[in-house]
C-alpha cells in the first residue's frame, strides 16, 4: 500500500502526466481490441468547462476508451491575431481536462499537419486504434468549408454534440443533408466506434454554454 500512501509533492505534476514528451506516441491498446478514441479537435483558445462536458458524454454516450483534445496549431479558418501560443493553450487544457482519460495533446504539431484531413489519413496508420472525431454542432454547420470535407468523413466515424444556437442550422445544413444515409440513430451511439466510416451521430443532451470567444471578451473586458 506504499505507492498509494505517497504524499502529494512526490506526484509527477499533472502536465507531466497528461502532455508526455513522447505524446505523439499512442498510447498502448488494450491486447483483445483496438483502444477507441475520441478526437475533439480544437483551437482551445481557451479550454473551457464544455469542452470537459461534451468529453465526458463522449466516454459514457459512445463507450470510448480515452478522448484526445487536439489542441490544433492554427485553425486554417481562423484568424492568427487574438490565438494565444500553442504551448500556452495545450498547458491550460491540459489543467482543464482534470480526468485520466482525457489527454490533452499538440498532436497536430508533432505531426506537422495544420488541415483534419491530413490529421486524419496519418491517424489511419495506427491499426491499434479506433478514431471518432467529435465535434460541437457549430463545426458540422461549417463542415463543407473545411478542406476534403468529404474524406473527413470517410476517414472515420463523426459524432456531433448538440451546441445552442447552432444545432437547427446545422441539421438543417449541406453536410447533414449529404450524409443522411450515413447517419445513426442516437441509440446506436455505443456502436459508432466499431461501426465503417461513413457514419455519424447527432449526440443530444442539454446544451452547455461555454464558448471561448464569451471568455476571451470578458477578459478583454477586464471580467476575468
Ligand atoms: N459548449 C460547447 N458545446 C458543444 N461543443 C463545444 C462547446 N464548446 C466547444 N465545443 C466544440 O469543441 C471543439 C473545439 O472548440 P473550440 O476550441 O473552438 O472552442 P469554442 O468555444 O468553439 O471556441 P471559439 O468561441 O473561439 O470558436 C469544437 O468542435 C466545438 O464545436
Ligand atoms: O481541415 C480544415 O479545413 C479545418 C477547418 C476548420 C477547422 N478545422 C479543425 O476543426 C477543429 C475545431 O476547430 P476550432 O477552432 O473550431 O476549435 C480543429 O481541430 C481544427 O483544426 C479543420
Amino acid at each position: 500500500m506504499t505507492g498509494l500512501s505517497e504524499p502529494r509533492t512526490l506526484r509527477r505534476p499533472v502536465a507531466r502526466l497528461t502532455v508526455p514528451p513522447a505524446e505523439a506516441e499512442p498510447p498502448a491498446a488494450p491486447s483483445h481490441r483496438p483502444l477507441r478514441v475520441g478526437l475533439l479537435g480544437g483551437s482551445f483558445n481557451p479550454a473551457h468547462e464544455g469542452h470537459r462536458y461534451v468529453s465526458l458524454e463522449a466516454l459514457k454516450r459512445l463507450q470510448l476508451d480515452q478522448v484526445w483534445w487536439l489542441v490544433s496549431p492554427q485553425n486554417p479558418l481562423k484568424p492568427v491575431a487574438g490565438m494565444a501560443p500553442l504551448a500556452e493553450r495545450l498547458r491550460a487544457a491540459a489543467a482543464m481536462a482534470r480526468h485520466p482519460r482525457i489527454k490533452a495533446m499538440a498532436l497536430e504539431a508533432r505531426l506537422g499537419t495544420r488541415y483534419t484531413a491530413d490529421t486524419l489519413r496519418r491517424l489511419a496508420q495506427w491499426r491499434d486504434h479506433r478514431f471518432v472525431w467529435l465535434m460541437g454542432a457549430d463545426n458540422l454547420a461549417q463542415l463543407p468549408r473545411w478542406r476534403h470535407w468529404r474524406a473527413i468523413l470517410e476517414a472515420c466515424p463523426v459524432a456531433v454534440f448538440e451546441r445552442a444556437p447552432y444545432s437547427y442550422r446545422a441539421l438543417a445544413g449541406p453536410a447533414a443533408g449529404t450524409l443522411a444515409d450515413a447517419r445513426l440513430s442516437a441509440s446506436r451511439a455505443a456502436e459508432l466506434a466499431a461501426t465503417d466510416p461513413p457514419a455519424w451521430i447527432f449526440v443530444r443532451l442539454r446544451p452547455h454554454p461555454a464558448s471561448a470567444t464569451a471568455i476571451r471578451a470578458r477578459a478583454k473586458a477586464g471580467g476575468g
